[in-house]
């Protein structure tokens, strides 16, 4: 496993985590503890994924058996769409460690820079009368950001960062930070290696993670069954000949030559899988090396904007949020 150093804590953030979106709270605690015995030791979670609790009771009975310790474990969520704003952190971020049966998190994560009003009630959000997800338009990342360093401060949360935020965005952050944003969490894989958004976020001294770091395979069954989005705008990256030719030259999966591209980039990964084989396979990418010209075959795979997945307008009237962060998406629907 190889490390990456956060700037300012100085955490040794693992290069591998286990996506768990789309992991189903039944199965996601025997998977957790199987990843945690093969050897993972990063979990990405999220409140909107509805499995914390789960990996809570998984990550508990593993250290309960005395498999390890938590300060071994580098643990991420997410405070979610319906909370995005300065007054709600502390009560989402303490339920979140309480399903998580955690007193900190090592990293927690703005989810996304828009906001939706809550239903107090049921902790979803308020729908209107065209069934679309109410807008709180009074989103204020500074506010939110300033509650997060005091929840750092106190101690329940290692690392702050971000998750799908746009450059201007994260430069105002940390314009008015005590302690600034150490990691970025945005979709990043072959088709789409956001080449400027690196750049920026080397300046600022920001580690990336790639989320769908294998073109989200799974998105496409969900967003298609779901959402009723085309299939054709699915990549399928696994099966590229650039892709296959590599793996069958070093004797490795298509998988593993797509992870080993972005970690030999710096970036972190956290590729899901519910499934025993394929965790096993996702980890196993850091022992061989590809070439330059190898590695410049697959930079020449980016599609630039055409290759983004996840654009959120699947939550219908998102792009009318004055923080919606994907302005060339917005441009496309004028
Ligand atoms: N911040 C954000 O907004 C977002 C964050 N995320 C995070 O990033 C993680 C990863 O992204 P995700 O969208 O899940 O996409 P991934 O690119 O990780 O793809 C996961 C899919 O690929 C399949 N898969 C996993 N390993 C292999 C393999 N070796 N060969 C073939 N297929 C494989 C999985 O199926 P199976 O389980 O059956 O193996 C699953 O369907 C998420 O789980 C989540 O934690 C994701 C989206 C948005
Ligand atoms: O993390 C995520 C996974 O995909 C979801 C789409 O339903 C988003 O909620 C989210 O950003």
């Amino acid at each position: 496993m190889k490390f990456v150093k956060l700037s300012q804590t100085n955490d040794a953030m693992p290069t591998l985590g286990l996506g768990t979106w789309q992991a189903e709270p039944s199965v996601v605690k025997s998977t957790v503890y199987a990843a945690l015995e093969l050897g993972y030791r990063h979990i990405d979670t999220a409140f909107n994924y509805n499995n914390e609790e789960a990996i809570g009771s998984a990550i508990t009975k593993w250290i309960d058996d005395g498999r390890g310790t938590r300060s071994e474990l580098f643990i991420t969520t997410k405070l979610p769409h319906i909370a995005n704003r300065a007054s709600d952190v502390e009560k989402f971020l303490n339920l979140q460690l309480k399903r998580l049966q955690m007193t900190y998190v090592d990293l927690y994560l703005i989810h996304v820079p828009f906001g939706f009003h809550c239903d107090p009630e049921t902790l979803t959000p308020k729908v209107n009368e065209e069934g679309n997800y109410e807008l709180d338009m009074d989103t204020d990342h500074v506010a939110t950001w300033k509650k997060l360093e005091e929840c750092q401060k106190s101690g329940l949360i290692r690392n702050i960062g971000l998750s799908n935020f746009n450059e201007e965005q994260i430069e105002k952050i940390v314009k008015h930070a005590t302690f600034k944003p150490q990691v970025l969490q945005v979709e990043l894989h072959a088709y789409f290696q956001q080449i400027e958004l690196r750049k920026f976020c080397e300046k600022h001294n920001i580690i990336l993670t790639a989320y769908a770091p294998l073109g989200s395979p799974g998105a496409k069954n969900h967003f298609v069954t779901k959402y009723k989005y085309s299939p054709s705008t699915f990549p399928d990256l696994l099966s590229l000949p650039d892709v296959t030719t590599l793996a069958k030259k070093y004797g490795k999966t298509p998988a593993q030559i797509l992870l080993h591209f972005l970690v030999r980039q710096n970036i972190v990964v956290i590729p899901k899988s519910t499934n025993l084989e394929r965790l096993k396979e996702n980890m196993d990418f850091y022992d061989f090396e590809l070439t330059t010209d190898e590695m410049d075959t697959l930079i020449r795979l980016d599609k630039g904007e055409n290759g983004r997945i996840f654009n959120f307008l699947f939550w219908k009237g998102v792009e009318f949020h004055p923080e919606y962060p994907f302005e060339s998406v917005k441009q496309k629907l004028l």
